[in-house]
């Protein structure tokens, strides 16, 4: 079995004379979380909807789970689920009820309903009606409705919007549960960086329809990582206070200026052990490129948030 899951090589789609998407190459492994990211208008939805058939493309091609042409991604689609264009939730009914209407064509049991309810932190609404659910419990609702066909390959749009910061946090620990327990791909989109920042295994920065930038959760640490910014004129005298502190992870970044990468709390104690030792310090604090200054970086734009 292949473990490449989708597979989009020069993507394009064209509005009038708007490109829309513009030669957009991403490919996904089995197990991946990828996290779309751009601002409104980037053309996330509307990679998406090329992926699932919702949309013809332009220009490109498009392989899913191996599969191409007309009747091969057709197939392929089945496998997979998406909340761009989910059927509308039953504001009168309850969450079980929504789901047993969309499960009446599928054979799904009373069974798989409970677990999807237990899957999605859902199980204990019982009778409450949906049009009664707050909008973090209705997307829920939205995503378990999305797995009743037991997709492989799950495409969800924007699905931290709208939520407040808790919300935020369930719903990355749903779709990492999604994941684990499930082993189902994920490509999710997000204006903010931040939003998708402790789930995404992998990102893709769009903007004006072109992909920017790609890397990896790693890469996105790294490029964003935290650390104690130290200005002296005593660079090598500095270094052997750090070593007797015990403290390995540093870089000298250049000659007046160190990277300290651990103990980030320990700064006053840093400072004081240097000038202790009669090291001229002429800065020392803690910097962090936050992730959506990053992303405004990548973007050259301003926030629209
Ligand atoms: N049916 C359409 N006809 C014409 N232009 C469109 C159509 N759909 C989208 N667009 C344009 O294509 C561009 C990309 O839109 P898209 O909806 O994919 O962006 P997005 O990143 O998903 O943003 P949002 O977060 O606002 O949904 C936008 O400039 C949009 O105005």
């Amino acid at each position: 079995m292949s473990d490449t899951i989708l597979k989009a090589t020069n993507v394009s789609k064209i509005y009038g004379k708007q490109k829309a998407l513009d030669k957009v190459t991403i490919e996904m492994k089995r197990g991946m979380i990828y996290g779309l990211i751009g601002e409104n208008g980037a053309g996330k939805s509307t990679f998406m909807r090329t992926i699932m058939g919702l949309l013809s493309i332009d220009e490109g091609d498009i392989e899913l789970f191996g599969e191409s042409g007309k009747k091969g991604l057709q197939l392929a689609r089945r496998r997979m689920g998406q909340s761009i264009e989910t059927p509308a939730l039953y504001p009168e009914l309850t969450a079980r009820d929504n789901l047993r209407v969309q499960a009446a064509n599928g054979g799904v049991s009373e069974r798989e309903i409970d677990h999807l309810l237990r899957l999605m932190g859902i199980e204990g609404t019982g009778k409450k009606k949906v049009k009664n659910f707050s909008l973090g419990m209705r997307q829920r609702l939205a995503i378990a409705s999305t797995l009743i066909t037991n997709p492989e390959f799950l495409i969800l749009d924007e699905p931290t919007n709208g939520l407040d910061p808790s919300g935020i946090v369930e719903m990355r620990e749903i779709i990492q549960r999604l994941v684990h327990e499930r082993g189902i791909t994920v490509l999710l989109s997000s204006h903010l960086l931040d939003e998708l920042s402790q789930i995404a295994t992998h990102y893709g920065i769009l903007h004006k329809g072109k992909l920017v930038k790609e890397l990896s959760k790693e890469e996105l640490a790294n490029e964003t990582r935290q650390y104690i910014e130290l200005e002296t004129t005593a660079v090598q005298k500095a270094v052997i206070v750090l070593d007797e502190l015990g403290i390995s992870d540093y870089e000298v970044v250049h000659s007046t200026g160190i990277h300290i990468y651990e103990r980030l709390d320990d700064v006053a104690r840093i400072n004081r052990a240097l000038v202790l030792a009669n090291v001229n310090v002429t800065r020392v604090g803690t910097t962090r490129q936050k992730l959506e200054d990053y992303f405004l970086q990548l973007t050259g734009g301003t926030t629209n948030v």
